[in-house]
């Protein structure tokens, strides 16, 4: 059955109680019971009633999907009910995942096969509305339409096989209508939500790393609308090596650190049951004057180094990021460079983007652009109030996620995706390899801070300028390379939306 519990706990606010049986039959009489937002099982058969796996209960915030249908054989004048649970289940002492269960039950309280029918669907509807009551307001159409976007060469490339296996049975069974497009090639992503009219679809669905999701608010970024479509709600599911929105998404939604195919169902869980909340976008300039729209990270130095040169090992899907590690600690490269940020130490200047739209919107066109309210030009010296660090770097990473990572979680600071801040975390020449295997090994269970790391700096800011001396070293925004070259980026609070389970942050 699922959860055991105590029938002296059920609740007096019992909304339906009925008798059926447990489909495949099992001869057994059941009663259930319906709360607002349990589910109770109870077997009524004499052998079973004192044992603890008579009883069981599911929390309706579990539940996918329930269907009323009649017996396939015309002479079964049985009525049937299937709901679909995806509980968070784990063994002792490993990390807890959804995992599905479905229950089917039948009830032959009548003769009549209608009147059977007519409970089982009481029953299915009932549990249907209530499972939408739970927790926050979904927000989308019921049935929610997705369009979904997947790089068949994300990760180990096993992203076609995993969404058919994973994902595609589980929105059926939600009764999601979903458009699958597999992208042929690099920015094809991109030019489609740039240029098509996506108000077929509630929310576009990543099924990718981050380098997909990246085209995606780049591509919806360039619209002549782009103010509207950027509020189109996003969702991801893990389909890369390095995951990071999809474990900051999982860790938001309150589930614990889990990667591979854990993690995919329990993205696919959020896809299912989520509901938009506001997602930060950095919007980062060049000094070839490029604009890039960000959500996740800005790495120069050792973080970029080893995400790009252990590409050739993508074949080992996550490992890949250790083997890179170890390889770069044993040649440590050092940046020289000026690092400037604007602190975020007073909640005014953790803006809220409709001020920097409205600023520009005068006129009301669709053709205006985001305003960078907070920074200056780049050819320009920052403002006085800004900090500035010359120094030579090891690594500089400027993070607005929970996760760097599917197990990399650098900054457990971060409750929501929306909640305004760029964490800044840099690391001059005197950090010792010692201290950086500290800082990796750490940063698995989120530990790093609170432990002492001499000459590692972390500081939430708004807005920030890296001006490398050199041209010559990595850099990258959410996992994709740019030039290495003077660039600077300020925060648009809640600019974007996607899906999740957590709270508005
Ligand atoms: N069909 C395709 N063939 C080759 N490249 C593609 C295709 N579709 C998309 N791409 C490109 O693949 C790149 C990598 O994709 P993505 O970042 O999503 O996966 P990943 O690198 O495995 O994951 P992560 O960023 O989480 O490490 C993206 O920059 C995207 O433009």
């Amino acid at each position: 059955m699922g959860e055991a519990h105590d029938l002296s706990t059920v609740p007096t606010d019992v909304l339906l109680c009925d008798t059926f049986s447990q489909v495949p039959e099992d001869g057994n009489a059941l009663s259930l019971l319906l709360t607002r937002t349990q589910l109770f099982i109870q077997s009524l058969s004499a052998t079973s009633a004192s044992s603890g796996s008579s009883r069981a209960s599911f929390h309706l915030s579990d539940c996918i999907s329930c269907r009323a249908f009649r017996g396939k054989d015309s002479r079964d004048i049985g009525g049937y009910f299937t709901a679909i649970f995806f509980p968070l289940r784990g063994m002792l002492g490993t990390a807890a995942y959804r995992q599905r269960i479905s229950r089917t039950f039948r009830t032959e309280a009548s003769r009549d096969r209608e009147q059977n029918l007519k409970l089982a669907r009481t029953w299915a509807q009932k549990i249907c509305l209530l499972f939408d009551e739970q927790g926050h307001p979904r927000l989308l159409p019921s049935p929610a339409r997705f369009l979904v976007l997947l790089n068949p060469r994300g990760g180990t490339g096993k992203a076609f096989s995993l969404f058919e296996t994973h994902v595609m049975p589980m929105l059926t069974e939600a009764n999601a209508h979903f458009t699958l497009l597999v992208t042929e090639r690099p920015n094809q992503a991109r030019e489609l939500v740039r240029e098509r009219d996506l108000s077929a679809w509630d929310a576009i669905v990543v099924m990718s790393g981050d380098g997909l999701m990246f085209e995606v608010i780049n591509g919806l970024m360039e619209r002549p609308d782009w103010a509207t479509t950027i509020k189109k709600p996003l969702s991801i599911l893990p389909g890369g090596s390095g995951n990071a929105l999809a474990a900051s998404i999982n860790h938001y939604s309150g589930h614990q650190q889990v990667t591979g195919t854990k993690l995919l169902t329990n993205c696919a869980f959020i896809l299912c049951k989520g509901h938009p909340v506001p997602l930060d976008i950095v919007s980062l300039t060049t000094s070839s004057q490029q604009r890039i729209f960000s959500f996740l990270s800005l790495a120069w130095g050792f973080i970029s180094d080893v995400d790009i040169e252990s590409e050739k090992y993508r074949f080992m899907g996550y490992a890949r990021f250790s083997v890179g590690t170890f390889v770069r600690l044993t040649a440590l490269r050092t940046y020289r460079g000026r690092l400037s940020y604007l602190p975020a130490i007073s909640s005014s200047e953790i803006r809220d983007t409709t001020a920097d739209m409205k600023s520009s919107s005068a006129d009301r066109t669709e053709t205006r652009v985001l305003e960078d309210s907070l920074v200056v030009p780049l050819d320009q010296p920052v403002p006085s109030h800004w900090h500035t660090v010359e120094d030579q770097f090891v690594l500089v990473l400027a993070l607005y996620q929970s996760h760097l990572g599917a197990e990399h979680f650098t900054a457990p600071m971060v409750k929501g995706p929306g909640e305004g801040n760029i964490h800044l975390f840099y690391a001059n020449s005197r950090i010792s390899r010692t201290s950086l295997i500290k800082l990796f090994i750490a940063m698995e269970k989120g530990t790093h801070l609170d432990q002492e790391i001499a000459h590692l700096i972390h500081v939430p800011v708004v807005a920030f300028r890296i001006e490398p001396s050199e041209s010559t070293g990595i850099m990258t925004v959410d996992g994709e390379v740019i030039e290495c070259s003077p660039i600077q980026g300020q925060i648009h609070r809640g600019l974007g939306h996607v899906l999740s389970l957590g709270p508005q942050l």
